[in-house]
């Protein structure tokens, strides 16, 4: 059983502008996938199908087998959380503390279970030294993990980050493959949008490409990112490192500066 399985989904908006069209794409318990694509592809309306914020217009969601049409947001929402784009749509407390404690508070989590999961989230959003701060007196990027830590606090089995990567420096980039490798390691399935591919190489195996509402491409990094004609059609660039090594003829599939480095050295052997 999927912890969460799409079967040719569509969606309309109200209006009827339709923003997702017959996708299918399931995700395992554990899992760490990344979901790419150009703006405007679909990808944050088919994350919001995932947690109920959205119904399907046709199709089904399950979660963890359960169909999603069957349980309210707030339901889904203990199961798969997920982290807005814009941590703007999802402060409204006077403090972080308050902020964090918020949903397990609401949800009548166990005090000792909730202060678990509270303190790794805090730990794991470097926010230790934030906690009695107005969220909006913080800059976007460190708002950004007062919304991350918000959904880990809460444990949910499903984590949806929604573009983590925007706008962060070394430093939040660092804090966020942490976050992604501690869950994972706690056997929590993480599904991240985002535009930077570099990130992607990084820390995902499994990259799913979305391009004009429908998804195109679902597998390993090192096949995708080396398939021009789907990194065409998701009008998506190709990674430095891919293209340098396209560039220089070398073998398909190196996706790590490493990896380039030890085939230029194999090249120099041989030359
Ligand atoms: N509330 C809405 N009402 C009508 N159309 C919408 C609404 N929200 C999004 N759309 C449209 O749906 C399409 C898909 O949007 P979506 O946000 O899912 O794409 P995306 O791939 O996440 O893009 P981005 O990277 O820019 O966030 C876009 O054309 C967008 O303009």
């Amino acid at each position: 059983m999927h912890a969460i399985e799409l079967v040719d989904v569509s969606f309309s908006y109200p209006g009827g502008f339709q923003a997702v069209d017959h996708v299918g794409m399931g995700f395992d318990a554990g899992e760490a996938v990344a979901i790419v694509g150009q703006n405007g592809a679909g990808k944050t309306t088919t994350v919001k199908l995932m947690n109920n914020l959205f119904q399907p217009t046709e199709g089904t969601v399950f979660v963890q087998g359960k169909n999603t049409r069957d349980f309210s947001t707030a339901q889904i929402a203990r199961k798969v959380g997920y982290v807005f784009q814009n941590p703007d749509d999802q402060l409204f407390q006077s403090s972080v503390e308050k902020e964090v404690i918020y949903s397990p508070k609401m949800n009548k989590v166990p005090e000792e279970e909730s202060k678990k999961w509270i303190d790794l989230a805090v730990e794991l959003c470097d926010l230790e030294d934030k906690m009695e701060l107005n969220p909006y007196d913080l800059p976007l990027s460190i708002r950004k993990f007062v919304t991350i830590a918000c959904v880990i606090a809460m444990n949910p089995d499903v984590l949806i980050f929604d573009e983590p990567t925007a706008g962060q420096d070394l430093h939040g980039l660092n804090l966020l493959a942490r976050i992604i490798e501690v869950l994972q390691g706690r056997g929590k399935t993480i599904i991240t949008i985002t535009h930077d591919m570099d990130f992607v190489l990084e820390h995902f195996r499994r990259v799913i490409v979305m391009a004009d509402k429908r998804k195109i491409a679902d597998g390993d990094a090192r096949d995708i990112f080396w398939d021009m004609e789907i990194m065409q059609k998701a009008s998506l660039k190709q990674p430095p490192v891919c293209s340098l090594a396209r560039e220089l003829g070398l073998a398909r599939g190196i996706v790590t500066q490493q990896e380039l480095l030890d085939a230029l050295g194999q090249t120099a052997d041989i030359v």
